[in-house]
């Protein structure tokens, strides 16, 4: 906590009049107006600052007693402040900070990254930001860190020069795969009894665990097929062979990226006009104020346009870390419904401010139970053109989940919405479905039409995101023939997409930030069918809304209509988001949030460890954890996360030596490539897909049995979508976090997660040996390159990265625990930019 150097001009943060919880079978229209109780408030002294931001409420009630996070926001009384600018209401404070300008609460950056630059945070993402700001250097972009070496142009990274036919992603015929690996089941010698101990006890009825997967039962195993891409000792991309090698390691998570500091003038027109009304649920406005960090313009090339849409690093300084977690008082009462209602005094009356939270606090469903998602609710009986209808009864869906039935009604309504739910629990169609009725009212598109308007507009953050997310829409949408939807997600070249979407007139438009700016701003017509826009969504908002995405989703907001209906959903929707979505959204949107207070926000049905190790030991235990949970489940189907895109591609090398049957995913793979695999991962079992961050949201693979993540996730909200890749739609899962001893710090971020201390297996010399021979026949060059990617991942760590000398030798660590005797040469140049410059440890070339 740093309220000490909490500015006292810091107004940024308004505290939100009401906020809904949805019980799991309760449709959100069936809630009567909130009601005010009597607030018991305490006359105790406590900072004011804790009283204005208080974390987390304790309240009795309902028999138990409950912890929760609550709504942040000033009251209606602070949004009547001094209109400013477009006549959006900021408390004064942050206007004066903010030069005045309600328009938009990022509009000058760089005065509030000077600003915030003393409001460190510890998050991984404050630290890149920090850096990123100070230095002002290259920053990464992607869920993938290393992604941007360089940025060409768009035009170059569009025109596939980095096809997949000219990529070694073939396994050799010569190379072996042992069909009977020769691996025993009990990796490490463990006895039955010390099961009970290990990371994942087995799963039941899961079939006869001495098939060791790949390795016990060959009928089951999945040979690579000599035509089949096989990445496991894929060609160094042309990114690492050719011209732009120096550049390379600018992608390499090495140098953040600056912003674009342009004028974000126009998101604030949709909030101006906007009338505070006192009995709308949850009002998620506010002042940002507190990220800085973007995008690098001019000086960075990028090469491939895979990177557009990947997801950058944002920064951000959390509100959290600046917050007294000091208790305010609460009070619990029911109300009307027969349920819970919190009603808690605000410490903004301090500031005058009479502002009270209200939470619906209803009774938990039973957790772990299989249908635990799903409401009582059946699609049949909401209001949606039949045949809507008879595309969700052929997709297989009868009830609604808890997402669903909780938003639609309030969507249908042409309610602007902020949503947020766990993950694998049907968003997609939450906000499909009433996105298709609007269409469904809309006149036809008519044959004369040069430019149909285009009427719904879905952004997702990742290609894999937007192909699944269009995928569900053709399914809802197969007894409308007349409506159409393409999506254009980059990958491919731009005149060729120019080509598709102009052949295919759509209604329906699911893009990637990158390349929907791109079409903007390059395609002919284009910005006149984005003008018939009536729903605009953003899923996986937090991230869209994160620094990384946001000059891509100003221009795109700026492209809209203001007259529109916008969606924001999401699992995870952190503080800082919600001060900043009204950028997006109008000022009378609800948020919706089924994520029970007092419940975590991961499935209680899934099993989360962690296993603290040294860094030295990380690549064998990555092995026999992986080796145990073959032997124990024989419909194994892993995801295997790592920091970055190179360390990815290291590990899928690793592992593939070690004759697991595995696949690797991350930007620098080719889209067809990303694609074929993620289609062969979806279908099946007995699989291990390596992954960076681009397969950390909102991919839908199902029946995944265990997620590890190596090495500290980027934040607590990437934690929490990885670990969503496994128990989707109720189903169980599991999930490891592999940590080194100073990576330790991060658990901090998650304590109030059920997650809990695993204890290490063994690993006997033999498999340490394997492992090790293994490591050997890994190309250098791919190990090179992940020791430069994993050096700037950390580097932009705001805990590892903040003593220079400390993390070179971690990072050499890291070196020596691939093989090398000798750490890796970096260019002056990478050095230079990274800061690390005359960091004794380090060599240089
Ligand atoms: N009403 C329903 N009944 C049964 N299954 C459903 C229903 N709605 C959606 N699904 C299925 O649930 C799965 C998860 O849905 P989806 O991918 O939309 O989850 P999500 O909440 O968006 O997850 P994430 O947070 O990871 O993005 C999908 O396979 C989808 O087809």
């Amino acid at each position: 906590m740093k309220t000490t150097s909490f500015p006292t001009t810091f107004m940024p943060v308004r505290l939100l009049p009401q906020l809904r919880l949805l019980s799991t079978s309760l449709p959100a229209t069936h809630f009567p107006p909130m009601k005010f109780a009597p607030t018991l408030s305490s006359s105790r002294a406590v900072p004011i600052l804790s009283r204005v931001f208080p974390l987390r409420l304790r309240y009795m009630g309902l028999g138990f007693r409950r912890s929760l996070q609550t709504e942040r926001a000033f009251s209606t009384r602070a949004f009547r402040g001094p209109r400013t600018g477009s006549g959006s209401e900021l408390p004064r404070g942050y206007e004066r900070r903010a030069g005045g300008a309600s328009k938009s609460l990022i509009e000058d950056e760089a005065e509030l990254s000077d600003w915030v630059s003393e409001l460190r945070s510890d998050s991984p993402r404050g630290r890149e930001d920090d850096l990123e700001g100070r230095r002002g250097r290259v920053r990464e972009r992607g869920t993938d860190r290393e992604s941007y070496p360089m940025k060409k142009s768009r035009r170059e990274s569009d025109s596939g020069d980095f096809g997949e036919s000219r990529r070694r992603d073939f396994r050799s015929p010569n190379q072996s795969f042992p069909r009977n690996g020769g691996i025993s089941k009990r990796f490490d010698n463990k006895s039955e009894g010390d099961k009970k101990d290990r990371p994942f006890p087995p799963r039941n009825n899961r079939g006869n665990s001495n098939s060791s997967g790949e390795f016990g039962d060959s009928s089951r195993r999945r040979f690579p097929n000599p035509n089949e891409s096989f990445s496991r000792n894929s060609g160094i991309s042309k990114r690492f062979d050719n011209k732009f090698q120096s550049d390379d390691d600018k992608e390499d998570g090495l140098f953040p990226r600056r912003s674009n500091r342009g004028n974000s003038n126009s998101f604030s027109k949709g909030n101006s006009s906007s009338n505070l009304k006192a009995d709308s649920f949850t009002r998620n406005r506010g002042v940002e104020g507190l990220r800085r960090g973007g995008r690098e313009t001019g000086k960075t090339l990028r090469v491939m346009d895979d990177t557009e849409e990947e997801e950058e690093k944002p920064t951000v300084v959390r509100i959290e870390d600046l917050l007294s977690e000091e208790e305010s008082d609460t009070a619990i009462s029911d109300d009307d419904d027969g349920y819970g209602v919190l009603r808690e005094k605000s410490a903004t009356s301090l500031f005058g401010l009479d502002n009270e939270v209200s939470v619906k606090v209803l009774p938990k469903s039973s957790p772990g139970s299989s249908d635990s998602y799903l409401s009582e609710s059946r699609f049949d009986h909401c209001s949606v053109s039949p045949l809507s209808l008879k595309g969700i009864k052929d997709a297989g869906y009868e009830k609604m989940t808890v997402v669903q039935e909780a938003t639609l009604p309030v969507i249908l309504k042409g309610k602007d919405v902020l949503a947020k739910a766990k993950t694998g629990t049907g968003k997609t169609v939450a906000f499909l479905l009433p996105s298709i009725e609007v269409v469904v009212k809309s006149p036809p598109i008519t044959r004369d039409q040069k430019r149909p308007p285009i009427l719904v507009l879905v952004i997702c953050p990742t290609r894999e995101l937007a192909s699944q997310a269009s995928a569900e829409a053709n399914k809802l949408l197969k007894y409308h023939p007349s409506i159409g939807v393409q999506v254009v997600i980059g990958g491919t070249r731009l005149a060729l997409e120019q080509k598709r979407i102009q052949a295919n007139p759509c209604q329906i438009l699911v893009a990637t930030p990158g390349r929907l700016k791109d079409h903007i701003e390059n395609t002919a017509g284009f910005a006149t069918r984005l003008m018939g826009v009536k729903v605009l969504v953003l899923d996986e908002a937090d991230h869209l809304l994160d620094m990384g995405f946001r000059k891509d989703i100003e221009r795109i907001i700026s492209a809209v209509p203001k007259q529109r209906q916008t969606l924001l959903f999401s699992a995870t929707v952190p503080e800082e988001v919600r001060q900043i979505c009204h950028i997006a959204l109008k000022r009378d949107h609800e948020y919706i949030n089924t994520v029970q207070e007092g419940s975590e926000e991961t499935h209680a049905q899934v099993r989360q460890t962690h296993l603290v190790a040294p860094l030295d030991k990380h690549f064998s235990l990555v092995y026999a954890l992986l080796k145990e949970h073959i032997a124990d489940d024989v419909e194994y189907k892993v995801l295997v996360f790592c920091t970055t895109a190179m360390v990815t591609r290291l590990v899928a090398d690793l592992l593939g030596e070690l004759n697991l049957n595995v696949r690797e995913i991350h930007s620098r793979k080719p889209q067809s490539y990303r694609t074929r695999v993620s289609d062969e991962f979806r279908k099946s079992k007995g699989l291990i897909l390596v992954t960076s961050d681009v397969s950390a949201r909102g991919v839908d693979y199902p029946d995944v049995t265990l997620v590890i993540q190596v090495g500290v996730p980027a934040d607590r909200q990437q934690y929490i979508h990885r670990l969503g890749r496994t128990g989707r739609k109720g189903k169980e899962g599991q999930g490891i976090l592999l940590l080194a001893p100073w990576e330790e710090f991060f658990l901090s971020t998650i304590k109030d997660l059920p997650i809990t201390k695993g204890s290490v297996p063994s690993v006997d010399p033999d498999t340490t040996k394997k492992v090790e021979r293994a490591l050997s026949k890994v190309e250098m060059k791919n190990k090179e390159a992940a020791y430069q990617a994993w050096l700037g991942y950390y580097n932009s760590n705001k805990k590892v990265g903040r003593d220079k000398h400390r993390l070179v030798e971690l990072a050499n660590e890291f070196s020596r625990s691939m093989g090398l005797d000798n750490p890796p040469a970096i260019p002056k140049l990478v050095l230079g930019k990274m800061g690390l410059k005359n960091v004794p440890g380090l060599r240089s070339k």
